[in-house]
């Protein structure tokens, strides 16, 4: 059980800036998956709690107690990385038992500690051989085996999964989900670039943004409710689109009268004043399809693009419209070139003003609270920061090869 509360948190270079006004509590058990762009400093924010960076401003507490300047073997958290670093000359079982020899465990503890991880992880078979004789997913399982061992009150997992190809990913993802929920009370922080990643596995992600958070919030919640346009184009695939237009008639619904002449119903309320607001309308690919009546989008389809399950139609991708892209479930075949009449749900559909969503514009709390998923498909692995790669060491296909003398 360990929970976290970062009050004020900042981090700079120097001059430069990465981090700041970071607050964020997390409880004991939960699933927290960092997300953003690259450079956003998700994974500096991660080696903060690992103790890995200094900390520059605020605070970070775990179980009530200030870490900001207490060593990363005595936070209680173990953390995997991407390159899962594992001495290449050690078996499985050493590369897993390396950090309770080094804490001076017994032997009876370290083969306990050993067999129950390589149990959890499906390596039983597999204790005895070197990395080199294991797959990449198998390696990844042996760096999450290392954390597991130590028994963290928190882990945390830095990309973990993105050195592994598609059907490694999708398998080691399911696994992770299966071994948080065998640890409900460990407390799992994860950065990830992939979506799936962020939405199946989190029980809240967190977006971070020009240096600071743009939204928390359940997957669903933000996939749902964006605060802004940023969050909205950035949580689902592809992005959502934008149409800009002016309020027309306010109310319950509002109707947007686009640029270009065509109109929506948009079932967010605007009051008395907002006539002629500049909106974007957002409106997500997988929310259209084909109209005969009344369409909020009309154009020609410039490209397809067959995925088999869904169709991606693209507009505007060489004109000066603004690109759209729909997703229309099934093939449709023949398409590309033709005019094409989309419409959405106006409660599908979202309303920003100056990238704002409309919908939180009196506060959050005005909006009926977001039902949280009451079965959490958490999941998550561990590994610790006394497996960091140290300066100087070379990382190559997953394995350290040491410039000085092994640790
Ligand atoms: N030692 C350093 N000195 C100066 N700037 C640094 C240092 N380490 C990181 N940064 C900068 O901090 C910012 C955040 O980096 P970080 O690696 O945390 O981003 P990220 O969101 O994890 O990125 P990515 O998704 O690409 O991994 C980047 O702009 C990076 O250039």
């Amino acid at each position: 059980m360990a929970d976290l509360r970062l009050t004020d948190v900042a981090k700079s270079y120097g001059d430069v800036h990465v981090l700041r006004n970071i607050d964020l509590d997390i409880a004991s058990g939960e699933f927290i998956v960092f997300v953003g762009p690259s450079g956003c400093g998700k994974s500096t924010l991660l080696r903060m709690i690992a103790g890995l960076e200094r900390i520059s401003g605020g605070t970070l507490e775990i179980d009530g107690q200030r870490m900001n300047d207490i060593p990363p073997s005595q936070r209680g958290i173990a953390m995997v990385f991407q390159s899962y670093a594992l001495y290449p000359h050690m078996t499985v079982r050493d590369n897993m038992a390396f950090a309770l020899k080094i804490a001076g465990k017994s032997k009876a503890e370290v083969q306990a500690a050993t067999d129950r991880a390589g149990k959890m992880l499906q390596l039983t078979p597999y204790l005895d051989r070197l990395p080199k004789a294991l797959s990449g997913g198998q390696r990844q399982r042996v760096a999450i085996g290392r954390a597991i061992v130590r028994d963290p009150k928190v882990y945390l997992f830095d990309e973990p999964l993105s050195n592994l190809d598609a059907a490694l990913r999708v398998a080691t993802r399911i696994e992770i989900a299966q071994l948080k929920a065998s640890m409900p009370d460990r407390t799992m922080i994860y950065v990830t670039h992939d979506q799936t990643e962020a939405m199946t596995l989190a029980d809240r992600i967190v977006v971070l943004a020009g240096g600071g958070i743009a939204q928390v919030g359940a997957p669903l919640e933000l996939y749902e409710r964006p605060v802004n346009e940023f969050v909205a184009q950035f949580i689902g695939s592809p992005a959502m689109n934008l149409l800009p237009g002016r309020v027309k008639a306010v109310g319950p619904v509002t109707t947007v009268a686009l640029d270009g002449g065509l109109e929506a119903e948009v079932a967010i309320p605007t009051r008395a004043g907002d006539e002629g607001m500049a909106v974007n309308i957002g409106v997500r690919p997988e929310d259209m399809r084909e109209t005969e009546g009344t369409p909020v989008f009309e154009g020609t389809v410039d490209l397809t693009e067959a995925l088999g399950e869904v169709t991606l139609l693209y507009f505007g991708t060489n004109a000066e419209t603004v690109p759209i892209i729909a997703k229309l479930p099934g093939i449709h075949p023949g398409l590309k070139g033709r005019r094409v009449r989309l419409t959405a749900d106006p409660h599908a559909l979202h309303l920003f003003h100056k990238g704002q969503s409309l919908l939180y514009r009196d506060g959050a709390d005005s909006l009926p609270p977001y039902q949280p998923r009451t079965a959490a498909p958490s999941g998550s692995m561990g590994g610790t920061a006394a497996d960091a790669p140290r300066t100087g060491d070379r990382i190559e296909d997953g394995l350290i090869k040491p410039e000085g003398p092994v640790r």
